[in-house]
C-alpha cells in the first residue's frame, strides 16, 4: 500500500465571509503525480497556499507524511521539511546562471550544508535533469520563458523535495515546451516523492497525472483518472464543457 505524503483532513478557509475551501479532505501519496484541477477561484491555490504555510486554515488539519501536522507551522519550517513549491510566476535573478541558481536551490535544501563535490554532482545531475546543461554557464535573464520554468523547477528539484508542488507549470509555454515539460514532469516521479500539478491545460494535465482531483466551491467534485474525469457529467458541466 502507497503511503500518504499528504493528509488533508475537514479543511476550510474562508477570506471575509467567502468560502475558498470548505470542509476538504483528500490524501495523496507518495509515487503519484496528482492533478489538481477546477474552474477558476475553486481553491486550488489556495489549497497550495496551506499546504506551504501561507494560508491559516480556519479549520481542518495537514499531515505531512502520515504523521506530522502542517497547520501552524511556518513557512520555512515547512520547507525545511521537504515540502516544496514552484509558484506560477517565474521569478528568476536575471544576473546569476543557471548553474548558480541550481546551487542554491540545492544548498538551501539541506540541513547541513554540502561540501562542494557533492554540490557540484547535484548541481550537474539536476541541470541533465531539466535539460540546462548547455545553459549552465547562460545568465538566467537570457533564457526564454520556458527555459525559466524549468530553471525554477530545477532549483525546487535540487532540494530534493519530498512533495513537490507545481502551480499552472505550463502557463505560457509553446506546445514543443509543454510537451517537454510532461515529460519533465513524468521523469520527477519516485517511490518516495509526491507531486502535486495545479494546471488548467487538460491534454498536459492527461499526459502527467496519475490521479486527478477536481475541486469546485472549495470542494472535491470528483477524483479519478483523467479518462473519468472527462466523461463525468458534473465536471463537464462545471468545468470541462465551458
Ligand atoms: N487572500 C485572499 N483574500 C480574499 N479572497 C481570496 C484570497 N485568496 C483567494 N481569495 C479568493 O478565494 C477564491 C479561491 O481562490 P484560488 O486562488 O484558490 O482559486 P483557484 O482555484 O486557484 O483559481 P484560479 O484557477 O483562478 O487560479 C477566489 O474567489 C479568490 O478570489
Amino acid at each position: 500500500m502507497a503511503m500518504t505524503a499528504l493528509l488533508v483532513d475537514g479543511l476550510s478557509v474562508r477570506f471575509g465571509s467567502f468560502q475558498a475551501i470548505d470542509d476538504l479532505s483528500l490524501a495523496i501519496d507518495y509515487g503519484e503525480v496528482r492533478a489538481v484541477i477546477g474552474p477558476n477561484g475553486a481553491g486550488k491555490t489556495t489549497l497550495l497556499d496551506v499546504i506551504s504555510g501561507i494560508t491559516r486554515p480556519k479549520q481542518g488539519r495537514v499531515l505531512f507524511d502520515g504523521a506530522h501536522e502542517i497547520v501552524g507551522r511556518s513557512e520555512a519550517a515547512i520547507a525545511r521539511a521537504g515540502i516544496r513549491r514552484k509558484f506560477q510566476k517565474p521569478s528568476v535573478f536575471e544576473g546569476l546562471s543557471v548553474r548558480q541558481h541550481i546551487a542554491i536551490g540545492a544548498d538551501v535544501g539541506f540541513r547541513s550544508r554540502l561540501d562542494t563535490p557533492a554540490l557540484e554532482d547535484r548541481v550537474g545531475e539536476v541541470l541533465e535533469t531539466v535539460r540546462l546543461a548547455d545553459k549552465a554557464d547562460a545568465l538566467a535573464g537570457a533564457l526564454s520563458h520556458g527555459q525559466k520554468q524549468w530553471l525554477e523547477i530545477g532549483m525546487v528539484l535540487a532540494s530534493e523535495p519530498k512533495v513537490l508542488m507545481l502551480d499552472e507549470p505550463v502557463a505560457g509555454l509553446t506546445d514543443e515546451e509543454t510537451e517537454r515539460t510532461a515529460s519533465l514532469v513524468r521523469a520527477l516521479k519516485r517511490p518516495d516523492r509526491a507531486i502535486v500539478v495545479v494546471e488548467h491545460d487538460m491534454d498536459f494535465v492527461e499526459r502527467i497525472a496519475d490521479r486527478v482531483t477536481v475541486l469546485h466551491e472549495g470542494r472535491t467534485l470528483f477524483e479519478g483518472s483523467m479518462d473519468r474525469v472527462r466523461a463525468d457529467p458534473a465536471v463537464v458541466e462545471v468545468y470541462l464543457g465551458r
